[in-house]
């Protein structure tokens, strides 16, 4: 894997949910610009997440995406996962760095900057940031912190902010523009009547120029407004802007 995949989807295992015809069709669609991270329920034996892995793991190398195991590290080495993902209840993150190598991708949660400072210290290569919004995937997590929360926390961090929580497409360029690199769902693809569409659309978003993004020909036509100020010669001081 070159770069780490800026969306990533996560498994949903819930009673009623296909996790495994989900991935595939998100996979048909994204190919190896999705992660997928093999995330089960806490009554789920070792045993079915293992196969569960396995399967999932099989798929992402046939698509060229990556596939990384949340909290259980003795999965993701068992089925030789690219990575995994640790929370605050969950091995620390120099015990999953020393355990997983120095070449795997890590990540941690974090949902202010001086967690994410420390997992970064400690070894994560990226970070889990949210909730962004309101959920109902998972219980007991904290107030939603929204675009201003992944702000701080990116704006802090030399590594890669992936923000978690409530996400859709409609969220995406929000949350981008707040510094995030790449957004993880579940409930956005698992709920989804058409994944694949949701796939792509959530795609579409990560791939957008942001708002202040200037196209390649309005980056152009600016290098050229530049150096060459009307009627020619030397550049001329816009209105109110001061030269020396
Ligand atoms: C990308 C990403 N971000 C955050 C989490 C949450 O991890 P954690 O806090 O350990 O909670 P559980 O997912 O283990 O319930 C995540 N899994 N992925
Ligand atoms: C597993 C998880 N962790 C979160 C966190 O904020 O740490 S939010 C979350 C659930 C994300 O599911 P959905 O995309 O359906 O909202
Ligand atoms: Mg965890």
């Amino acid at each position: 894997m070159s770069s780490l995949a800026r969306l990533h989807l996560i498994t949903d295992t819930r009673p009623g949910r296909d996790p495994l015809s989900t991935v595939r069709a998100a996979l048909s669609v994204a190919g190896p610009e999705l992660a997928v991270q093999v995330r089960v329920e806490d009554n789920t034996d070792d045993r079915a997440a293992y196969e569960l892995a396995r399967e999932i793991l099989a798929l992402c190398d046939a698509y060229g995406a990556a596939c990384l195991v949340n909290d259980r590290l003795h999965v993701a080495l068992a089925v030789g996962a690219v990575g995994a993902h640790v929370g605050a209840r969950d091995l620390p993150v120099d015990v999953a760095r020393r355990l997983l190598g120095p070449t795997a991708v890590l990540g941690a949660t974090a949902r202010d900057p001086e967690t994410g400072l420390a997992a970064v210290d400690a070894g994560a290569s990226y970070l889990g940031v949210g909730p962004c919004y309101a959920t109902r995937t998972k219980d007991g997590l904290p107030d939603p912190i929204g675009p201003a929360g992944i702000r701080r926390v990116a704006s802090a961090v030399p590594v890669p902010v992936i923000a978690i929580g409530g996400i859709t497409a409609a969220q995406v360029s929000a949350l981008r523009a707040a510094g995030a690199y790449g957004v993880a769902v579940v409930g956005a693809l698992s709920v989804a009547v058409d994944p694949a569409r949701a796939t792509a659309e959530l795609l579409a978003a990560l791939r957008a120029p942001l708002p202040a993004d200037p196209t390649p020909e309005a980056a152009a036509a600016a290098e050229i407004d530049r150096s060459s100020p009307p009627g020619g010669g030397a550049s001329a001081p816009s209105a109110g802007v001061a030269t020396c």
